[in-house]
């Protein structure tokens, strides 16, 4: 699918797949998340930032070599992995998806910090805007944009955790899936989400 032959806001036809990028597509994923944690924690020397520097461009120059469009590139449709194998995403694995909900299990890591060992409001968003888009979608079998969201922290979420994310459809009114989700820690409750997502219709931008 190219630029020109997408429909929707999204994707129509979710171009889904496990093989893009090859069987260790998801181990580079991985070590990218390493190295963003890793640039969090560090305190580099003025010589390393240089050394580090330089072999970025060097990688940098090898990823812009095989630069891809939105539409095809594996990064968002590798289901196989975490988060779809999205970087930009908090890693998440699926433990169950239906048309009435989702399941899933979420680390933050250090790249997620916020402050004091704790995640960042924002990440904590992404994750909900995520997977209650993964709800609307399969809740209509439709492309789903968030009309709105709204969190509420109720207490500190960890990094290095295991945290369960559930979501739930509580009412469809034509293109609009209102929607619920929780992230707990245990049986503690550390945030909640409520949100509208809208189906697009086709050629909605
Ligand atoms: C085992 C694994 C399985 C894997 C399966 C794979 C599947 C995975 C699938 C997928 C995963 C991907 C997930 C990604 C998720 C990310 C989502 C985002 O972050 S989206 C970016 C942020 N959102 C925007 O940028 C939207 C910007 N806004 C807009 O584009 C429009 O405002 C839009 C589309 C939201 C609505 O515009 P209109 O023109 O289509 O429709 P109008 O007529 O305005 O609204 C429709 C109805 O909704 C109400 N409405 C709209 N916005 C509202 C609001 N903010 N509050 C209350 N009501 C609202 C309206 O009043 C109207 O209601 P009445 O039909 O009259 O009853």
């Amino acid at each position: 699918m190219t630029d020109e032959q997408h429909e929707g806001g999204f994707r129509t036809d979710m171009a889904i797949s496990v093989d893009k990028g090859g069987p260790r597509y998801g181990e580079f994923v991985e070590s990218a998340r390493l190295f963003m944690d890793r640039v969090r924690a560090a305190m580099p020397t003025e010589e390393l930032v240089d050394d580090l520097i330089d072999e970025l461009a060097t990688i940098n120059a090898k990823l812009e070599a095989v630069a891809i469009d939105e539409w095809n590139s594996p990064s968002g449709t590798r289901i196989d992995l975490p988060a779809r194998g999205n970087i930009t995403l908090p890693p998440y694995l699926v433990n169950r998806a239906d048309a009435t909900g989702v399941d899933a299990t979420l680390r933050f890591t250090r790249f997620h910090l916020g402050g004091n060992n704790a995640a960042h409001g924002g990440y904590i968003g992404t994750a909900f805007d995520d997977l209650l888009g993964m709800t609307g979608a399969l809740a209509t079998g439709k492309v789903t944009r968030t009309a709105y969201l709204t969190v509420n922290y109720r207490s500190i979420t960890p990094l290095y955790t295991d945290l369960s994310v559930t979501t739930q459809v509580t009412k469809v009114d034509g293109r609009k899936i209102f929607v619920a989700a929780q992230m707990r820690d245990g049986d503690r409750l550390c945030a909640e989400a409520d949100g509208l997502f809208i189906a697009l219709n086709p050629g909605q931008p």
